[in-house]
């Protein structure tokens, strides 16, 4: 339990006084709630024998106070008390739960936004080793679990738990005989629910397990619908999905109707204990029927408060377990995503040390200056879990203004020379300088020098504007630049033809776009940011010839002014670059002007 509570305590977001303070207030009006059910018994006594209250020196005191005549006038004064103190209550619990609720749902949000946030910030190389579903999942499903089988248990379950020590205390001081009946009720139902944890947390674990596979299989089907239509493997998809939903249902029945059992056991029991004892009285001990209404009053009692009490509190045990899947997951990615906070100087919440990364806008930030060459020294990249290194004691050096084309077969390491150039994946050894400074000091700035335009260029289901502008709010944007870009991207002509120009929506990933037309929306987006070098994994090979010599010259119109780091998968759109790097096995094997090396 301290295991579980000491993760619970490093999930919660903000003050964690708030939760002890919540379980305070919780605890405070249901010991007021015991209370005022234990008073109802003493009430019912004395208004069968009023002359009892000379013998409770504070009923005394309020019969001398009030000046009454006869002791039945105390009566409807202690009447109005007890009503007045479940008014209390009432109000108290109202006002309590509508906090919980606040408080769980904020860290529901809170949990969410950091992870969020977190998962923004943290080095690229993280998200090599996950699946975006599973990202997703923990961002909205785990946190909902958290909130809602970890948090509001721990509260509901000390406040019940409170009550059921009052209300036990209160039945010891009326029939310690009594007090073992009902622990002899609750004892059984109590350990077989304890023995049940194991299966709680598996079906917790099913729950979110299948939820990442339905993520996974949505993501896969959805996703890629061309190709799932053009081989036409709907039903294979299908298939997933209806296995991932059943596993999800059974893991979801089982434990929802577990949930019902303490309540079921208890009153059973409950039930068969009354009967036995008033028949075992009847025939054997001869008991008088006072005798027996007394004993029926306390069990009157307990089933109004200690039953449900009970069975709330072994419910809450079981949620508890069932979340503490879901707690794990949370756990453990939020250490691992502090650790990388604390290796790479990273703030969890969006901050990089020495400016406010989340907080601002690209155009806004502050650029080094970058004005004679960027050189690689020995640069070494392995992928973790492999024993060859991806690139290989690699240096080479672009001048400002040059333009450099990487080639090499499949798997020669350009996507992972671009990569680290990128600053995404970070050197095993060696250095990346510009003008003298290693890029490492300060990678943020390094960063907000380099537009990457990718093979197949990110879209968002928005407008044209807004998918140059990335990231740039509507009333920030700079509609000259946006013009030029457009216009030094070829993407003049398109935007004149479509009915809406750029206020047209390319749909979502860009589907009501061609190919050509994405990859110069992404030259523009580079452009329309100012970027000095552009990091270009060319898309030719999918284009036709005239769109391929669109974006090739919009790409060898930017030579000379813009930086150019190209990936070319076609030679015959390299010729018009000052040099070329013919990579192999992760090392430049030859180096040159575009007759030296392919010529
Ligand atoms: N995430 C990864 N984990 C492990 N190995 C990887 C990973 N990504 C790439 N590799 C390996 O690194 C090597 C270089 O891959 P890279 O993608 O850089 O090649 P490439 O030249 O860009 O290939 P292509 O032209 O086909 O895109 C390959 O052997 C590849 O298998």
């Amino acid at each position: 339990m301290n295991k579980y509570l000491s993760k619970v305590f490093y999930v919660l977001t903000g003050s964690k006084r708030s939760l002890i303070f919540l379980m305070l207030v919780f605890v405070l009006t249901s010991v007021l709630e015991a209370v005022g059910i234990g008073l109802i018994g003493p009430f019912l006594r004395l208004a069968s024998e009023p002359e009892f209250i000379h013998k409770i020196p504070i009923l005394e005191w309020i019969y001398i106070q009030f000046s009454l005549t006869s002791s039945r006038q105390v009566i409807p004064i202690l009447g109005l008390g007890i009503v007045a103190l479940f008014c209390i209550k009432s109000l108290g619990y109202f006002f309590a739960r509508y906090y919980i609720f606040q408080f769980t749902f904020d860290q529901k949000r809170l949990q969410s936004l950091r992870l969020f946030n977190a998962y923004l910030v943290v080095p690229y190389t993280f998200h090599l080793s996950r699946n975006t579903a599973g990202l997703i999942k923990n961002i909205i499903l785990e946190t909902n679990q958290f909130t809602l089988n970890c948090l509001q248990p721990i509260l509901e379950s000390a406040a019940n738990l409170v009550v059921i020590v009052v209300l036990l205390l209160l039945l010891a001081k009326t029939d310690l005989l009594l007090l073992v009946m009902i622990m002899a009720i609750l004892l059984p139902t109590f350990i077989a629910f304890y023995r049940l944890g194991g299966k709680f947390k598996a079906w917790g674990k099913i729950v979110s397990e299948s939820q990442k596979e339905i993520i996974r299989t949505i993501n896969h089907g959805l996703g890629g619908l061309k190709e799932t239509r053009v081989i036409g493997c709907e039903s294979y998809f299908g298939e997933q999905m209806e296995e991932q939903t059943l596993r999800h249902e059974k893991a979801a029945t089982l434990f929802n109707t577990s949930q019902l059992l303490p309540r079921i056991l208890i009153e059973t029991s409950l039930i068969a204990f009354v009967v036995l004892f008033i028949s075992i009285s009847q025939l054997f001990l001869k008991q008088s029927s006072e005798d027996l209404t007394s004993v029926m009053g306390v069990f009157a009692i307990a089933s109004m408060r200690l039953i449900p009490s009970a069975s709330q509190l072994i419910q809450g045990v079981g949620r508890m377990r069932n979340g503490s899947y879901a707690l794990d997951m949370l756990y453990f990615d939020l250490k691992e995503l502090d650790r990388e906070k604390v290796e790479k100087n990273i703030d969890i919440t969006g901050n990089f040390k020495g400016g406010n990364f989340l907080k601002s806008q690209p155009g806004e930030r502050q650029v080094i200056p970058f004005l004679r060459q960027i050189e690689l020294s020995h640069i070494t990249y392995r992928y973790s879990g492999t024993s060859e290194p991806a690139i290989k004691e690699m240096s080479l050096s672009i001048k400002k203004g040059e333009s450099i084309a990487l080639i090499g077969k499949s798997g020669s390491g350009k996507t992972t020379l671009v990569d680290v150039i990128l600053g995404l994946l970070p050197p095993e050894s060696g250095d990346i300088l510009v003008d003298g400074v290693s890029i490492y000091n300060n990678l943020r700035y390094w960063q907000d020098l380099i537009g990457y335009i990718p093979q197949s260029i990110f879209l968002t289901d928005d407008t044209i504007e807004r998918n140059i502008a990335f990231g740039v709010p509507d009333d920030k944007i700079d509609y000259g630049r946006m013009k030029q870009a457009i216009k030094a991207a070829q993407l003049e002509e398109l935007v004149e033809e479509l009915p809406d120009g750029i206020k047209t929506s390319v749909g979502e990933r860009g589907v009501r776009l061609s190919g050509g037309q994405r990859q110069r929306i992404g030259i523009a987006r580079a452009l329309y940011h100012e970027r000095e070098i552009l990091v270009l994994d060319e898309a030719t090979a999918a284009l036709d010839t005239e769109t391929e010599r669109l974006v090739s010259e919009a790409i060898s119109s930017l030579a000379g002014t813009k930086t150019l780091i190209i990936i070319a998968h076609r030679l015959s759109t390299v010729e018009h670059c000052d040099r070329i790097y013919l990579l192999d096995k992760g090392t430049v094997v030859k180096s040159g002007s575009y007759q030296e090396v392919v010529g």
